[in-house]
């Protein structure tokens, strides 16, 4: 049942973009998001795709929302909450920013309390993204479902406890998709490499992508019995599996996400200061 809530966005680029998808006309009415962003070419391109209202910047219509959503870059975030300070009374503030800290945007928001920090990823836009999610404790249990509702619209949500881990979230599921589309880049231009067309490559991969997926989704099973399964022993997957191990795939890519993690953690440092 479609919701009368009126969500401001302020930001409206790619994520921003992703979430309105999954939130247009299915949470609330088109009519009832409003964004905020001063590329008027951005904002054409979302009143054009979905219907929603927009502005070169922040306004009485801001004012009106229940729930504001903060989706610009980590960078630019304190300028921004800062301007918009005059706009903020009782809303639910949502911030979809790598690694800046609840406890920053509640200073330059001069103490305001219902803070709720998440880490959404690009899938979102088909309704198949995953939020990791954590509340100030000044956030009422409505707001808290108000939170939850606009990211379920979009995809599974997983609440936490403790704010730092929201850096290893964005690590795994905030910039997981890239990871997931550079192995498909791999896996293309191999075949490619091997014979096959660049559409037959294309189709080889993402389907295989998405069955294991599908695969390890449904089973109960652990992933690396899945593996297992695939391997046959002297076969075709061992040989693979073992070139992988030695070239120390899998420690590549635990070190790569730790740098994930890492940098979510100095974007908080760099850009929460003051
Ligand atoms: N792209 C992704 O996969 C994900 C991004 N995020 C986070 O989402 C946030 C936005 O990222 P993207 O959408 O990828 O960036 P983007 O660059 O596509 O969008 C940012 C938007 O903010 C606008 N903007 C700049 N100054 C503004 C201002 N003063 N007021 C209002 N809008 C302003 C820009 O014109 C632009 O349209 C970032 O903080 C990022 O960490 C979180 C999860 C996934
Ligand atoms: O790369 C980034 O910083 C953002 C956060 C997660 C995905 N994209």
């Amino acid at each position: 049942m479609q919701s009368e809530m009126k969500i401001g966005f302020v930001g409206g680029g790619n994520m921003a973009n992703a979430l309105i998808g999954g939130l247009a006309g299915k949470l609330t009415a088109a009519k009832n998001i409003h964004v905020i962003d001063p590329n008027e070419e951005a904002l054409q391109k979302l009143a054009q795709a979905f219907g929603v209202t927009t502005a070169l910047q922040a306004g009485e219509a801001l004012r009106a929302c229940d729930v504001i959503v903060l989706a610009v870059k980590p960078q630019q975030m304190k300028d921004v909450v800062q301007n918009l300070k005059p706009f903020i009374a009782a809303q639910l503030i949502l911030s979809i920013a790598a690694g800046i800290r609840a406890v920053d945007l509640s200073r330059w928001l001069g103490g305001h309390g219902a803070i709720v920090r998440t880490m959404p990823n690009t899938p979102a836009l088909i309704g198949k993204g995953i939020t990791g999610m954590v509340a100030l404790p000044g956030v009422s249990a409505a707001q808290r479902d108000a939170a939850d509702a606009i990211l379920r619209a979009v995809g599974a949500t997983v609440w936490l406890d403790d704010e730092s881990l929201i850096d290893p979230v964005t690590a795994m599921s905030g910039s997981g998709p890239a990871y997931v589309f550079y192995f498909i880049e791999a896996m293309q231009k191999a075949g490619a490499e091997m014979g096959l067309t660049a559409e037959q490559a294309n189709q080889l991969a993402i389907a295989t992508f998405t069955g294991a997926a599908e695969l390890a989704a449904r089973s109960t099973e652990p992933v690396s019995l899945l593996r297992e399964r695939v391997t046959s022993k002297g076969g075709t997957t061992h040989a693979a599996l073992t070139s992988m191990e030695a070239s120390g795939v899998s420690d590549a890519i635990v070190k790569a996400l730790k740098a994930a993690a890492a940098r979510g953690k100095e974007l908080g440092e760099e850009f929460g200061r003051d």
